[in-house]
């Protein structure tokens, strides 16, 4: 039997917790295949890890697991199934250093300014862990994401909870007029390759180059800047409209996924809500280190080192503020968390299909739920919430039990726009030109700034776009579904993919599919109108907008969107498969710390492994991969049949009972099967002790909760002891053992 090997990612919080418990599972089947299932540890804590090699002992060491598994990701043969991870904001990757160093490992300090070069290189070092460092090393190829027919039958079965929807709401989405990225952005298409330099003059004429780019034939490549005073204006009108009109505020940015330039648009809102904290003591302030960028909570950290009535002082001027701000929308009201605490807090993928799903509305300071702005200063993607809304408000919540599809395919290969912008974005610090020159001194594209303003530019290669084509084309074949390729006229950029996609698609026989093209809000209004009566509509489109429609919808459709089928097919050949389109889930792992309850819900694993499986098996032509994976298939359909994922509160099965259901339901599939004898003789003894001891097994992994449990760690766990919270049935874990 050929050996081959998936690998499979250890990443963090939640679903790292689940790996725990499912990995040995997993392991189990794939061996009987003669699959290794090899992990590959690419959490926040071993990333930091790795960046400092020559500041641990020898055995703390770790490898650079993410560099190797991105070598892998551009290998035909590579089969990785991904799970989501943290993209850290700062004050994220602080704490993380922080316990890392109280567990004995010796890592610098997070240096908020640097000045020596040493500082400067550590700097360096940790902005390569910083925000969303993985995904875009890893996803060589672009991202086609649905809802299996399973999972659409489960919620069209049992449907979630959707908040109803007043006529009367007075909920929106509020975004700039101008000023923006989006009135600013301007894009050509290179005709040949060649460098094009990024550079900024100054007004007495100096020029500094910034970067110099190597670009290829047909590459798009953007440029744009937000105006730093067109934005606080902005914030400002914000507040005193939800001021007068008394309607809670609340922003949704993406300060993970934009590491550069949403932190600052963070850092813009938290200094203009509390303006006359920053007014008064912006001096001090900035001598203790505070930065508003990291929220509230680094004034609140930064100023314990004061003494204690000059504390009180500053609190009480933070409260006064309160006084005349509107109410603000709160991410912990019991705990006095609010939206602007921590930028990585409000992530606005998972908070507007969250409030839209609510009603349209958000917690309040007395945990009461209210009508909301949803304040999102760029507008270029913030209109479609406002579409839905106004969708909602007039026709009602979305009805689960009939509603059809969004699935999307999403441009996102070779860092493909703003995922590739975070090193072509700047904080001007003074007033001038900022210009995109050809090596033959062509000024391609040029804008007037002003000190504070963020300029970035972002870059589109052509292959990536090709491929972009072809899989939406493929999709739409393959499913029968009328495609959307959501392509704004207004966007510069998009004008230019316009062109590529007209082109590009006659290289393909579309003889019967319906594929359209269409501005953005033409571009949901249609996919609604279309989901309300029940049918399906793939949504094509550039990468911010599969980000946030890959939350959107299946959050309306399917209550989350961790039940997705999220794959990547890589440009190289080789597959990766994540899991779901959602996050790590915090709170989850906070529900496990107080009552040893985990409701992370796997199926989007169950979905990737079983995908992984399949594409292993016709690849290396191992048959009995095949039939693993079309058993775990079937499993996983029994499980959302029989309802056995986890339920939200403890005294049910949580993540553990629902893996060993699948794991039943697996074994038990593969001993009926009838293509492969000898994984049926295998598994048929696993099937029989598993269900003859199923009430024995649930009572022992139920057994645990209610009580807090004891990880060892938040962001590096202790394995042993996180083993045996996640493994907690002793008969569950000797059944499968015997597996031989
Ligand atoms: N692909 C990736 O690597 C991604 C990583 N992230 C990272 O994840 C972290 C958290 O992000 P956030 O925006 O809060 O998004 P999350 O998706 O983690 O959270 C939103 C909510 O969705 C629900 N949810 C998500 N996944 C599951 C699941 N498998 N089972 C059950 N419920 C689920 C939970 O609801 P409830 O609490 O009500 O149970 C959760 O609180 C951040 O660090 C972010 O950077 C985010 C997106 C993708
Ligand atoms: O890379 C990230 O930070 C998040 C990615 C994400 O949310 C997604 O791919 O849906
Ligand atoms: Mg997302």
């Amino acid at each position: 039997m050929t050996t081959s090997k998936i690998v499979y990612t250890f990443t963090d919080e939640a679903p790292a917790l689940a790996t725990f418990s499912l990995l040995p599972v997993v392991s189990t089947f794939a061996k009987a295949a003669g699959i290794e299932v090899e992990t590959s540890d690419i959490s926040l804590a071993a990333r930091v890890l790795a960046s400092f090699p020559d500041r641990l002992k020898e055995d703390q060491r770790v490898p650079d697991a993410l560099a190797e598994l991105g070598e892998l990701a551009k290998q035909p043969e590579a089969n990785i199934i991904k799970l989501p991870n943290i993209s850290a904001s700062i004050p994220q990757l602080k704490a993380c250093i922080k316990e890392l160093q109280a567990q004995g490992y010796d890592l610098p300090e997070y240096p908020d300014e640097p000045s020596s070069e040493e500082e400067k290189a550590i700097l360096e070092a940790y902005s390569k862990v910083l925000g969303s460092a993985v995904n875009p090393v890893l996803r060589q190829g672009n991202s086609d994401r649905r809802a299996p027919p399973a999972v659409k039958a489960y919620a069209r079965k049992f449907p979630h909870s959707m908040g109803k929807w007043s006529k009367a709401s007075r909920s929106h989405a509020d975004y700039m007029r101008g000023g923006d990225f989006f009135s600013s952005e301007q894009s050509v298409t290179m005709e040949a390759a060649g460098d094009v330099r990024i550079e900024f003059v100054n007004k007495a004429g100096q020029v500094d180059v910034k970067k110099t780019l190597k670009m290829q034939e047909g590459e798009v490549l953007d440029s744009m800047f937000m105006s730093s005073k067109a934005l606080d204006a902005f914030f400002e009108r914000t507040l005193q409209e939800c001021k007068e009109d008394g309607v809670m505020w609340s922003l949704h940015v993406k300060a993970t996924m934009m590491k550069v330039s949403h932190p600052i648009v963070f850092g813009h809102a938290v200094r203009v809500f509390y303006r006359e904290v920053f007014e008064k003591y912006g001096e001090l302030f900035e001598e203790l280190g505070v930065n508003p960028n990291n929220g509230m909570a680094s004034v609140y950290d930064k100023i314990k080192t004061l003494p204690q009535s000059k504390q009180d002082e500053i609190e009480e001027a933070i409260h006064a503020c309160y006084e005349h701000r509107p109410e603000m929308a709160m991410v912990d009201s019991v705990k006095g968390i609010t939206n602007l605490h921590i930028p990585s807090d409000v992530i606005v993928d998972a908070s507007m299909p969250a409030m839209i799903r609510n009603s349209g509305q958000m917690w309040g300071r007395d945990g009461k739920q209210k009508d909301t702005k949803a304040v999102m200063p760029e507008s270029t993607y913030a209109r479609i919430y406002q579409e839905m809304i106004n969708f909602c408000r007039t026709n009602g919540a979305f009805d689960p039990t009939t509603m059809g599809s969004v699935p999307n395919v999403g441009l996102m290969a070779m860092k493909a726009e703003e995922y590739g912008s975070h090193d072509k974005t700047y904080e001007m610090k003074e007033d001038g030109v900022m210009r995109v020159v050809k090596a033959d001194g062509t000024v391609l594209m040029q804008h007037n700034v002003e000190k504070g303003d963020i300029w970035r530019a972002c870059q589109t290669k052509d292959a990536a776009i090709k491929d972009w084509v072809k899989l939406a084309v493929n999709r739409a074949r393959q499913s029968n579904t009328t495609a959307i390729f959501w392509l704004d006229a207004e966007r510069a950029h998009d004008r230019e993919l316009r062109k590529k996609v007209e082109k590009y698609l006659q290289d393909h026989d579309t003889t019967g599919l319906d594929i359209r093209v269409m501005g953005y809000n033409r571009a949901i209004r249609t996919s609604m109108e279309r989901m309300v009566r029940g049918k399906d509509t793939i949504s094509v489109t550039g990468n911010v907008l599969r980000d946030y429609l890959t939350d959107l919808f299946p959050i309306m459709e399917l209550g989350t969107s961790a039940k997705m089928l999220s794959i990547v097919p890589m440009l190289a050949g080789g597959g990766m498969y994540e899991t779901g389109a959602g996050g790590s889930a915090p709170k989850h792992v906070q529900q496990v710390l107080q009552e040893n309850y985990l409701r992370w819900d796997s199926l989007g694993e169950f979905l990737a492994i079983a995908v992984s499986l399949d594409e292993l098996g016709q690849k290396t032509g191992n048959k009995h991969a095949q039939v693993l994976g079309k058993a775990l298939d079937a499993a996983t359909g029994k499980l959302l049949e029989n309802n056995k994922s986890p339920s939200r509160k403890i005294g049910d099965i949580d993540n553990r009972g629902s893996h060993f259901y699948l794991t039943l339901y697996w074994a038990q599939e593969l001993a009926a099967q009838k293509d492969d004898s000898e994984l049926a003789a295998r598994f048929a003894a696993l099937a029989k002790t598993l269900t003859e001891k199923e009430q024995q097994i649930v009572a022992e992994l139920n057994e645990v909760q209610g009580k807090p449990a004891d990880l060892g760690g938040y962001y590096h766990v202790d394995l042993s002891k996180a083993n045996a919270v996640m493994r907690p049935s002793a008969t569950f874990n000797q059944a499968l053992e015997s597996v031989k």
